[in-house]
């Protein structure tokens, strides 16, 4: 994926001599110190990330962390005191009024946590707004209008007005509006957390299905780690103004980077964040159709396993084969095809442990994982599945292989 927005040691101060400040925090001055012996806020200091093109960046942290001060930079509602901010390559911390109203219109849009609708215009009129101010014509209007409205889900609310509809409802048309312009960039800031729980988990799904129809790049603002982490491709964790780790949610779990990030991760659902290919365990034996029984028994012999998992030459899973069964097998002179059990639950790589453990607990072999391809890449045991799921000895196991 290309990048899409690069930022380079943004910082945003508020005060009167914004400039001034920026050496004293250089010189390692707190941003409580800064505050009271100048008067100043340090909103963000020195952030600098690449955000990638398609992809769900996800800015997390306390209130007062700086997320929302950060997240306004990216269409300078906030102009940075200090630093550049690239989309598509141009820095525009130096666009003029003109190329920045052009920005705003047609590339980056917002989406609000209080949704800031009209509550004197209709749904329809609502979503028509941007298009309106570009002077789209009315006809062109009504039918971008309609289409952003339909993929939120909100088809018949046209005529309704924003009071007469639930808050998931209302930021829908939130959405629906911000993306009837069509923008490469979403930005959404804290969209979800004036709703109530159900809502919020509602919608944080159709966002996942809008963007995996639309794939715009999405910069979400939450103070909620499970949001945080069940949305973002990647995730940039701000404390006190400043980013303290930017990386994957699995990265982020398996590396905080400090305490502050470790405590705040504690709770975190972890059957949540974990997909079969990071818990998985990549098969050291592996037996073909071809190879045969007695080729199977020994590959079990050797690794000191209880069962085996055959495949054909592309790799694409045909069973599973248990050592009890080779033996007897053998004995009654039967080929690998007359023992191999079909029972094998299959999984896909992405598939979430959340998801996996029902699985889990029905199978008596171990979860074969595969690809896109359909090809066996891995293999999930039930019993580490079951005992504290993602634990970081998973790999370590003998009990089984595939
Ligand atoms: N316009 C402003 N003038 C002065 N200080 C500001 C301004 N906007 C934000 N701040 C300060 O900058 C710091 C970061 O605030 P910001 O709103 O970005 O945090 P946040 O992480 O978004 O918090 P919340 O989740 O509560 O919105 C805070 O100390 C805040 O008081």
């Amino acid at each position: 994926m290309s990048t899409k927005i690069k930022l380079e040691h943004v910082s945003k101060i508020f005060g009167s001599k914004p400039k001034s400040i920026i050496p004293k925090i250089k010189a390692g001055m707190e941003k409580d110190q800064i505050l009271a012996e100048t008067g100043h806020t340090v909103g963000v200091y020195d952030a600098s990330m690449d955000i990638k093109e398609g992809e769900i960046f996800v800015i997390m942290g306390l209130s007062g962390s700086g997320k929302s001060t950060l997240i306004r930079c990216f269409n300078l509602l906030n102009k940075p005191t200090d630093g550049s901010i690239f989309i598509d390559g141009e820095d525009i911390v130096k666009f003029n009024s003109s190329q920045l109203k052009k920005i705003r219109q047609e590339k980056v849009a917002m989406v609000f946590q209080h949704f800031g609708l009209f509550n004197h215009r209709t749904i329809m009129a609502n979503v028509e707004y941007g298009l309106e101010i570009r002077n789209i014509s009315k006809e062109e209007r009504r039918e971008v209008a309609q289409k952003n409205i339909d993929i939120v889900g909100l088809g018949g609310y046209e005529d309704k007005y924003p009071d007469e509809l639930s808050g998931g409802m209302q930021q829908r048309v939130g959405l629906a509006r911000a993306l009837a312009n069509d923008p490469d960039i979403l930005l959404m800031d804290e969209p979800f957390s004036a709703l109530d729980p159900l809502i919020r988990r509602e919608m944080q799904l159709e966002l996942l299905d809008i963007q995996d129809r639309l794939q715009k790049t999405i910069i979400f603002i939450t103070h909620d780690v499970n949001e945080a982490f069940k949305l973002g491709d990647r995730v940039a964790v701000m404390k006190d103004g400043k980013v303290n780790q930017v990386d994957t949610p699995e990265a982020i779990i398996e590396n905080p980077a400090n305490d502050y990030i470790s405590d705040f991760i504690k709770d975190i659902d972890r059957s949540k964040v974990f997909q079969a290919e990071h818990v998985m365990i990549k098969p050291n034996a592996l037996v073909s159709m071809k190879d045969g029984l007695n080729v199977a028994r020994k590959e079990m012999e050797e690794n000191g396993i209880s069962s085996v998992f055959v495949v054909d030459r592309q790799r694409h899973l045909k069973g599973i084969v248990t050592i009890d069964d080779a033996i007897s097998g053998l004995k009654e002179k039967k080929s690998l095809e007359d023992v191999l059990r079909d029972d094998v639950t299959v999984v896909p790589k992405d598939e979430y442990i959340n998801d996996i453990i029902p699985k889990a607990l029905e199978s008596s072999f171990p979860l074969a994982v595969v690809n896109e391809e359909d090809k066996l890449v891995g293999f999930i045991l039930r019993v580490h599945v079951l005992s504290g799921l993602v634990s970081d000895d998973v790999s370590e196991s003998d009990e089984y292989h595939g």
